[in-house]
């Protein structure tokens, strides 16, 4: 039997890629694709895994996790991919397409991953859609790169990139400053002392010692299930796991009767699940408007100050020219410095970036990059930048690395230029 061709095609912030991925799943034919015309093919991508949590919890429809106790919702994004190739493979497609598989996955699971899929292309045909050149497989037998809805073959990404140059990532003009100075009278903004957490009377994180001071710049780390987002929910309020323990926010130690919004109003929070749904008709300028009132999207008549402040953020960001521009109608890339914007508006104490870089292309990747150090730099804000990809430029001054046991995770805070 011959072995099946394995297609990859770097896309970019502009590339049309639900068309593509549609004509390739619906049958329709695709001149570079032919021999795919009338085969089953099945998706694997992050709107797959979010479609079936739609039916979980809309329709009680338990179809990824079928004879598991957990909702796919509370599992980690290693845990959710696994669920999900497991039930594409079941049912024997002739082709699987996977949009970028590796994006959210931690250094290990990503391995285990691209060893798993070298073992399946050996039967089944891969269509490997990355916006990261590194996310190339070494087994592509063709490769493309995806040009609006035209396809171009290259006889590697080595070579798309010898005749493209990257995009330069320089933001000239300085942050814009708060319109009010923020208040913090307290220079320590969150401290985390011998915090354990469970789930089901199952420890996750295990005496976790984590203080975090005004103006510091962190990036946290760890393996898919270590417990990064449910310690961002412990500090954004969103989970009551830290009542009854020694955790102080703001200030404010936990439990005291501070309120959800006591808390929010001193984070600025960027995920891109934030605008990968977002629908609604709004302007560039009053989408970073809307950070002055803690709104996605503006919904009520901005003052001139902040119309100023926002035309300046519009001009360090190179997107003054689509002030008036629907915020739907800008490319990904674009979207992302714009929520950034929105966020660090007010220049609050904290600024959480939680994996902000998923699905970004390489050169999207390096101005969103510039731009988060570039804040670190000017103002006295203090960033937690969550990540799993080593990514090229980030400048943190600390990592707060998770590391999974037994018992949950332990927690260790290191200075950059020691780890
Ligand atoms: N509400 C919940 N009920 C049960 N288990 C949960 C719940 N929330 C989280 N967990 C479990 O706690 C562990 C830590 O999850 P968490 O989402 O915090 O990890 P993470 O480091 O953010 O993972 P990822 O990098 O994949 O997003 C996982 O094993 C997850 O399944």
């Amino acid at each position: 039997m011959n072995q099946p061709k394995n297609y990859a095609i770097l896309i970019n912030n502009t590339s049309q890629t639900k068309s593509l991925v549609n004509s390739l799943l619906n049958n329709s034919v695709v001149e570079e694709f032919k021999e795919f015309h009338n085969k089953k093919g099945l998706l694997f991508s992050r709107s797959e895994i979010e479609r079936f949590m739609d039916e979980e919890e809309r329709h009680d429809a338990k179809i990824l996790t079928s004879g598991i106790s957990q909702s796919l919702k509370s599992m980690s994004s290693g845990e959710q991919k696994k669920v999900l190739l497991r039930y594409l493979l079941e049912q024997k497609p002739h082709f699987l397409v996977l949009v970028n598989p590796f994006d959210n996955l931690d250094v290990a699971t990503q391995s285990n991953l691209k060893e798993q899929l070298l073992s399946i292309c050996k039967t089944t045909s891969l269509v490997l859609l990355v916006s990261r050149s590194n996310d190339v497989l070494p087994i592509t037998t063709d490769f493309f790169k995806l040009d609006g809805n035209k396809l171009f073959s290259y006889a590697s990404p080595e070579t798309f990139w010898k005749k493209h140059k990257q995009a330069s990532t320089k933001f000239i003009e300085t942050i814009p400053p708060p319109i009010k100075p923020p208040e913090v009278e307290d220079i320590r903004l969150i401290n985390f002392k011998n915090i354990f957490v469970s789930f089901d009377g199952r420890q996750v994180l295990d005496n976790i010692n984590w203080t975090i001071n005004k103006g510091e710049f962190w990036q946290l780390i760890g393996p898919n299930g270590s417990g990064k987002t449910t310690l961002l929910s412990m500090i954004t309020g969103d989970s009551h796991k830290g009542y009854g323990q020694d955790l102080t926010l703001f200030g404010q130690k936990k439990g005291s009767g501070e309120s959800v919004w006591d808390l929010k109003k001193n984070i600025g929070y960027f995920t891109p699940a934030m605008t990968d749904k977002f629908r609604g008709y709004h302007t560039t300028e009053n989408m970073v408007i809307s950070g002055f009132y803690d709104s996605v999207g503006l919904y009520t008549n901005p003052s001139d100050q902040e119309k100023r402040t926002a035309a300046q953020w519009l001009k360090l960001l190179h997107l003054y020219e689509k002030t008036t521009t629907q915020f739907l109608e800008l490319t990904t890339g674009e979207k992302r410095l714009v929520m950034v914007a929105r966020a660090m508006v007010k220049h609050p104490p904290l600024l959480i970036l939680d994996e902000p870089t998923a699905g970004l292309d390489d050169t999207s990747a390096a101005l969103f990059i510039a731009l988060v150090n570039k804040i670190s730099q000017e103002s006295e804000t203090a960033i937690i930048f969550v990540s799993h990809r080593t990514e090229v430029g980030l400048e943190p001054q600390f990592h707060y690395i998770l590391t999974m046991n037994k018992n949950g995770s332990t927690g260790k805070a290191t200075n950059h230029a020691n780890s």
